[in-house]
């Protein structure tokens, strides 16, 4: 079996007498979108901080492409090219689609960032920027800044700014919150082609779109995985279908 590009192993941490993630160990293979869902306050976004390194676990390891990572900061993860979620700070609403995707381009080659100005009209930048766009459907928008863009289309602008990070695995807390149904079907479809670049560790609550996009699911209940599989497998799981009653239930 291919080498995992990223695993925990029996990562803990607690707020107080709280367990919020419990011993977890799972992993995160190349080309794949592993979805991990629960019920609200199963710590699944507790977790996503533990591996993108805003929180210290108590116990337990990290590894990222081979290394341990464990007491690294968060900045020198995301330097490693751990992408978490997009980064929606970065977004300049005044600046133009080309014009942001064009920064982050440049920013990725560790350039200073007050120098800008003279990127913007740098051909070889705004080129690869545009091969961006295009990933993420958004060439018609190019020329619109990014504060006038539709919800879906920011996120869509975020994804490519995310990819000129040229990013090793993506961390991605319920991307699909506030696009609607459409939206949400639309970014399912970019998502799908994003984890040929790199795979996604996904928390998400819309189960149609983890239904449709992960290769496989846990399930996370009281900071404990309590099943992991193929989406076929963790829809039939009965323990699943308990922990999700009275909260959300499987469609
Ligand atoms: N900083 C904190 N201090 C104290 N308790 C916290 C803190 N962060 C999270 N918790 C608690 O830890 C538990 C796990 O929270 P977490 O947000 O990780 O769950 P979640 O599965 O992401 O929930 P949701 O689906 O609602 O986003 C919850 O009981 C929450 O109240």
């Amino acid at each position: 079996m291919t080498d995992p590009v990223l695993a925990v192993h029996d990562l803990s941490v607690a707020f107080g007498a709280l367990k919020a993630v419990d011993r977890v160990s799972l992993d995160l293979r190349p080309g794949e979108i592993h979805a991990l869902i629960g019920p609200n306050g199963a710590g699944k976004s507790t977790l996503i901080g533990l591996i993108a390194g805003g929180l210290r676990p108590a116990s337990g390891r990290i590894t990222f492409l081979g290394r341990d990572i464990t007491r690294r900061d968060t900045a020198a993860r995301a330097r490693m090219g751990l992408a978490r979620s997009f980064q929606v700070s970065s977004v300049a609403p005044d600046f133009t689609v080309l014009q942001n995707v064009t920064l982050a381009v440049e920013g990725a080659q560790g350039r200073a960032y007050g120098f800008f100005m003279p990127a913007l009209s740098d051909r070889s930048l705004t080129d690869r920027a545009a091969q961006h766009i295009a990933r993420v459907g958004l060439l018609n928008r190019v020329a619109v800044p990014a504060g006038d863009l539709a919800h879906g289309e920011r996120r869509r602008l975020e994804v490519a700014m995310a990819l000129a990070q040229h990013p090793k695995a993506f961390l991605l807390d319920e991307p699909m919150a506030g696009l609607g149904p459409d939206g949400a079907r639309e970014f399912t479809q970019i998502l799908d082609e994003l984890r040929h670049e790199a795979p996604i560790l996904l928390v998400e609550h819309d189960m149609d779109a983890v239904f449709r996009l992960a290769d496989r699911i846990s399930v996370l209940v009281y900071g404990r995985v309590v099943a992991s599989g193929g989406v076929a497998e963790i829809r039939a799981n009965p323990e699943v279908q308990r922990a999700y009653l009275g909260d959300e239930t499987l469609p």
